[in-house]
């Protein structure tokens, strides 16, 4: 990465005998959409805090867009959006004047900055709400109004925490594309700290999971999934059109075939775990065996087990192959 716009280098942060954030180090590059995750103090909100230059480090760096938060915080503010899980507004005033106040503090002359907030409430899809208070509007309408505030001053880096809290389910989904419309489209950077997995993997281009302070491992989904579940990997179900017996006459063959780990039969649900993606070998095996083959589905552990993998007590007292057996264990079972 040539020239990252978040950069934390050997990031630390101590409270007292506690470290908070222990040497981290990560670079984020423009227009990326980068998710952190991690357990309640895993240490998310001080490395927040100390990207925006509100906490010094005990020491490391925090670059954003080539400048020290630390050294530099004013100029890092005007580069970077930040909107923290809650989010208040002037509730006597309504949704246009809160944004146009917010454009004035941040230096942008009145008429352009009510032209802006304009503009920003039809983007966030709340251009019909323009003119209520704030007082009057649900969780979900102030989670869009705080990301049109976030972004009146065309930041270039913008960091949500927990942005989503709080809305409906089709209103996640927009929300969502419009983050990463921005970044597509705008080449906008966005730090995204959540504890909904399945958002994160809906729209981020890399994850980093974070525990104690530490980051314990980083990469996009499918890197992730190839590390951790090297051995079991995929896992194919086969819909057959007749249900089979538990003990299938050909299931030890089908054991045999390259890389298939373990198989499950439910009816006329075959699920197979395997350690390569061998959707052909195993269809065919099926249609050899004079099967109807109804369906086929196959896919790869997501961020669920990816995190369970950490963050999941029992698995971490088992040794390792335990571990990753037990996932596929819970995975079959979940389907
Ligand atoms: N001002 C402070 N003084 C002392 N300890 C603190 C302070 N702020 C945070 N901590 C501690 O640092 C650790 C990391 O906290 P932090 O708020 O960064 O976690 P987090 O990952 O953001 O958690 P959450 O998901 O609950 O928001 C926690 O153990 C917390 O108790």
């Amino acid at each position: 990465m040539e020239n990252p716009v978040i950069d934390l280098k050997g990031l630390t942060k101590c409270y007292g005998s506690l470290k908070a954030v222990d040497d981290l180090n990560l670079k984020i590059e423009k227009g990326e959409i980068f998710g952190l995750l991690g357990p309640n103090g895993a240490g998310k909100t001080t490395t927040i805090l100390m990207m925006l230059g509100l906490t010094e480090p005990t020491s490391g760096k925090a670059l954003v867009c080539g400048i020290d938060a630390t050294t530099h915080p004013i100029l890092v503010k005007r580069k970077v959006g930040y909107m923290p899980d809650s989010i208040g507004f002037y509730e006597s005033m309504t949704a246009l004047e809160n944004l146009v106040y917010t454009g004035k503090l941040n230096g942008i002359p009145g008429n352009e900055a009510h032209q802006r907030a304009l503009d920003l409430m039809d983007l966030v899809g709340l251009g019909d709400s323009a003119h209520k208070r704030t007082s009057v509007f649900s969780r979900g309408m102030k989670q869009r109004l705080g990301l049109a505030e976030v972004l009146i001053k065309r930041p270039e880096v913008i960091i949500l925490d927990e942005p989503t809290l709080g809305i409906d389910p089709a209103g996640v989904k927009e929300f969502l594309g419009l983050i990463r419309e921005l970044s597509r489209e705008q080449g906008l950077t966005v730090l995204l700290s959540s504890h909904h997995l399945h958002q994160v993997q809906m729209v981020c281009d890399r994850v980093g999971i974070f525990a104690a302070g530490k980051m314990q491992m980083e990469g996009n989904i499918h890197k992730l999934s190839q590390t951790l579940f090297a051995e079991d990997s995929y896992s194919v179900s086969i819909t057959v059109r007749e249900p089979l017996p538990a003990l299938w006459e050909h299931s030890d063959e089908l054991r045999q075939v390259r890389d298939v780990r373990e198989l499950r039969i439910t009816e006329n649900l075959v699920q197979i775990a395997c350690a390569s993606d061998v959707t052909p070998d195993i269809v065919r095996f099926f249609v050899a065996k004079g099967l109807d083959v109804m369906g086929v589905h196959k896919r790869e552990f997501g961020l669920d087990e990816i995190y369970q993998k950490y963050f999941d007590n029992n698995l971490i007292e088992n040794n390792t192959d335990e571990k990753s057996r037990s996932i596929f264990k819970r995975y079959l079972n979940k389907k």
